[in-house]
């Protein structure tokens, strides 16, 4: 068969509309100009053409571009189109192929394939192989070259999407939701999450939140919900959260038809032809952008990853009520990993419901199939562990081999996935392109059971490639320029071998590599901080603790390192009792969010100081005399007591210490706690949470004395 332009692009598009079923089309051409036009003008349908600058996008497409494709995602065409000189980033074509509706097309216009490049320039070259080798998995494909004729690849579409019909198809209301609103719902599980919906308004739960993957109806669904809540006059002044208003296009044409079956008189306010506000006699739903929005009654957040989790907890919290979708599966990579930590800040009662069945195109749909395996918007390990973990090795992988085997890849990329709260389809440029990650997978039996992504750092290497040196110079001093460094970027065992010493073999394995590469130091920053444990058993210690929240986790980052040579130790130990310093005497103000348990476990991790800059007067001991002889109390003597455990905590005392009473000094002393929630915070009564404090004040104060000893990192 031979490919003539553009009449056999045609035919395939007819033979996929025909079917129901979305398609891929690739094209290379030397005349990308000529393909973008002639292509326009064959396709029979809405089309969106998504090009670099150089080249013109025809009037019949809605124009996009690369830099900005995500303004486009919230809408639908027949066609997209991606015309590209060289890089095609895997978010722009994963994002992108959701916009696609039923018996439409992909289009991937790319330079003749001996000479194109679509990985990033400078890089090694792995995803061209990848992507390349993973093209031909496409169900429905056409893949041809349009100056030669040449068909690298045909697979029309087989079958047609017959049964497939948009609507609740028969879904019974069980929880009360109006029968004419459910009839407005495109599929059963929306039919089911909105009745669940009445439920939760007659309950009194506090959050309502809706899970899927992309292009499932969650926004529209949230304007259906806000449409009852408005019914039931629990709206009232709602506030709908999203990074642009053109972003909650699906929502407010939700509320909109809600409003309307069910009789509700409305206005509409738009502002550049997107809808802003929606407002009546009953009140109003407002837009918001995440830096603006306010806590309110009703708080609509259309997508928890763009509002990112601290900023939720802080709006939802302060809320009445919170409605919130999050994307689990889709170009966004939010994933479980972030689900359950949205879960985790949303106030309970929760209510969650999950919403199944695609929208814009029939389940089972080829092109979802393939952008979801290629692009690995699935990311939790869908292959068994290794049935035994006795004989098991580390490899490192070297990308372009690694590439070659895509299998191998999406394995790797699915277990590193668990190491973050949010993976990007643009994590395989991470490792399959850049010259610093070294992958080291342990493979038992034959099988991957954890891998790690290492990145070695030198002072030479642009930001962000030597971040944790710039931390550690940061904290410490200019001695961190002169180290090389091996970052680990994600580590990972599989879900069903965790805790069976296979995180620990791999990171020594990693650390003896590093050894051989004359690496100073390994370091690790992260924002899970169910994790530390881990670190602090391996022999990391705490170099770093981020005044700041991290948006999207809504935890503060931790560095922890440990060091493979003296130039490295003597570093890591400087930067380390910065960070004690800065968790001691900054506890009360930058530090104070952070719970007293955990204070305590971090500071456990890091160095003492040799000479504490604290000094005592005679007055100071002179009052906690007083104080432990039982004559006043902690609070008569607070300023005297401050500076004791100030003080010995820089030193290190804290090891004479139990957890508990740790706790209680850091709580009460250190971040001014109230003693009621001191001993809430213990689960003591106040009498016991006040003996606790004298007991521990008179263990360090004979430490602060005698302590010389410095500990090695
Ligand atoms: C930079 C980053 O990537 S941070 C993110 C780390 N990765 C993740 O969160 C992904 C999910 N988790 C995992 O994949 C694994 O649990 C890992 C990588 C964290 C640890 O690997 P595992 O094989 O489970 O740990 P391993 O069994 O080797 O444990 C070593 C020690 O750490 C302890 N430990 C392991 N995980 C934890 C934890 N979450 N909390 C407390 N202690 C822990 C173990 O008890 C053990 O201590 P012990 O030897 O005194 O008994
Ligand atoms: N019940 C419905 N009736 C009519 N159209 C609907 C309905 N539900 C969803 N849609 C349409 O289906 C498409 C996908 O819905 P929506 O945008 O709500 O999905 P989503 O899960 O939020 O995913 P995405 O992030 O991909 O937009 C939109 O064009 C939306 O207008």
């Amino acid at each position: 068969m031979k490919y003539s332009h553009p009449e056999s692009l045609a035919r395939f598009a007819v033979e996929i509309r025909n079917s129901g079923y979305r398609g891929l089309a690739v094209v290379h051409s030397n005349r990308l100009q000529w393909l973008l036009n002639t292509t326009a003008e064959v396709l029979d349908g809405n089309c969106i053409a998504v090009a670099p600058q150089s080249l013109a996008v025809p009037r019949r497409c809605r124009p996009g571009s690369p830099g900005g494709f995500e303004r486009l995602l919230g809408s639908e065409a027949d066609y997209v189109i991606i015309a590209t000189d060289g890089l095609l980033r895997p978010n722009l074509v994963a994002g992108l192929a959701g916009v696609v509706s039923s018996g439409g097309m992909l289009v991937i216009m790319a330079p003749p394939l001996h000479e194109w490049n679509p990985g990033p320039s400078g890089g090694v070259g792995g995803y061209r192989r990848y992507l390349l080798s993973s093209l031909r998995e496409a169900r429905v494909l056409l893949w041809a070259d349009a100056d030669t004729g040449e068909v690298y690849a045909y697979q029309p579409p087989r079958g047609r999407a017959h049964e497939w019909l948009l609507g609740p198809r028969g879904y019974e209301p069980r929880f009360g939701a109006p029968r004419r609103l459910l009839g407005l719902a495109a599929t059963p599980s929306q039919a089911e999450a909105l009745d669940r919906f009445s439920l939760y308004l007659d309950a009194g739960y506090r959050s309502f939140l809706v899970t899927g993957d992309r292009g499932r109806g969650k926004s529209y669904l949230l304007g259906l919900a806000v449409a009852l809540a408005v019914k039931r006059g629990a709206a009232g002044e709602a506030v709908a959260v999203a990074p642009s208003p053109a972003s909650l296009a699906s929502f407010y044409k939700g509320l909109i038809r809600g409003l309307r079956v069910l009789g509700l008189r409305y206005r509409i306010r738009r502002v550049g032809g997107d809808v802003v506000a929606v407002t009546g006699p009953w009140g109003r739903i407002a837009y918001a952008a995440p830096d603006d929005a306010k806590p309110t009654g009703l708080l609509v957040v259309d997508e928890a990853a763009a509002v990112g989790v601290a900023r939720l907890r802080r709006l939802a919290w302060k809320s009445g009520r919170v409605l919130a979708a999050t994307t689990i599966h889709g170009y966004e990579g939010s994933g479980r990993v972030f689900q359950h930590m949205v879960e985790d800040v949303l106030p309970k009662p929760l209510e969650r419901v999950e919403l199944r069945e695609p929208i814009r195109y029939p389940p089972g749909d080829p092109l979802e199939d393939w952008v979801n395996r290629v692009f690995v918007l699935k990311p939790e390990p869908d292959y068994p562990a290794p049935a035994s973990v006795d004989e098991c090795r580390v490899e490192q992988l070297e990308p372009r081999s690694l590439a070659e085997q895509p299998e191998a890849v999406r394995r790797l990329v699915q277990l590193l996935a668990l190491a973050h709260y949010r993976t990007e389809p643009d994590y395989l440029l991470v490792i399959l392109e850049s010259r610093n990650h070294i992958l080291h997978a342990l493979v038992c039996g034959g099988s991957l059971a954890a891998a790690a992504d290492v990145a070695l750092e030198e002072w030479g290497l642009e930001e962000p490639a030597r971040i944790a040196l710039k931390i550690l110079w940061l904290q410490a001093d200019s001695a961190a320029k002169e180290l090389k460094a091996a970052r680990i970027v994600r580590i990972a065992v599989h879900p069903e071998l965790q805790r069976r010493g296979l995180g620990r073999k791999l990171l020594s394995a990693v650390e003896d590599w590093a050894r051989g590469k004359g690496v100073d130091i390994v370091a690790a920053l992260f924002g899970r901080h169910d994790v530390i444990g881990f670190w602090v058993k391996t022999g990391y210690t705490l170099f770093y603790v981020s005044p700041r929240y991290n948006k999207a986790t809504g935890e503060k980052n931790l560095g922890f390192a440990k060091p493979l040579t003296p130039k490295g130790a003597e570093v890591l130990t400087n930067a380390s009792r910065r960070a004690r310093r800065k968790l001691v005497l900054g506890a009360h103000s930058t530090y104070r969010d952070l719970a007293a348990e955990k204070t305590a476990i971090l500071l456990r991790a890091t160095q003492p100081l040799h000479d504490a800059p604290i000094v005592l007067e005679q007055l100071d001991h002179k009052a906690l005399n007083t104080y432990m002889e039982g004559v006043v109390e902690l609070e008569q003597v607070i300023d005297s007591a401050y500076l004791a455990t100030a003080s010995a905590l820089l030193a290190g005392c804290e090891d004479r210490l139990d957890d508990r009473s740790l706790v209680a000094l850091v709580a009460r002393i250190l971040q001014g706690k109230p003693i009621g929630e001191t001993a809430e915070i213990l689960g003591a009564s106040v009498e016991e949470a006040q003996a606790l404090l004298r007991e521990a004040l008179k263990a360090l104060i004979g430490c602060r004395r005698s302590r010389t000893q410095r500990r090695s990192p």
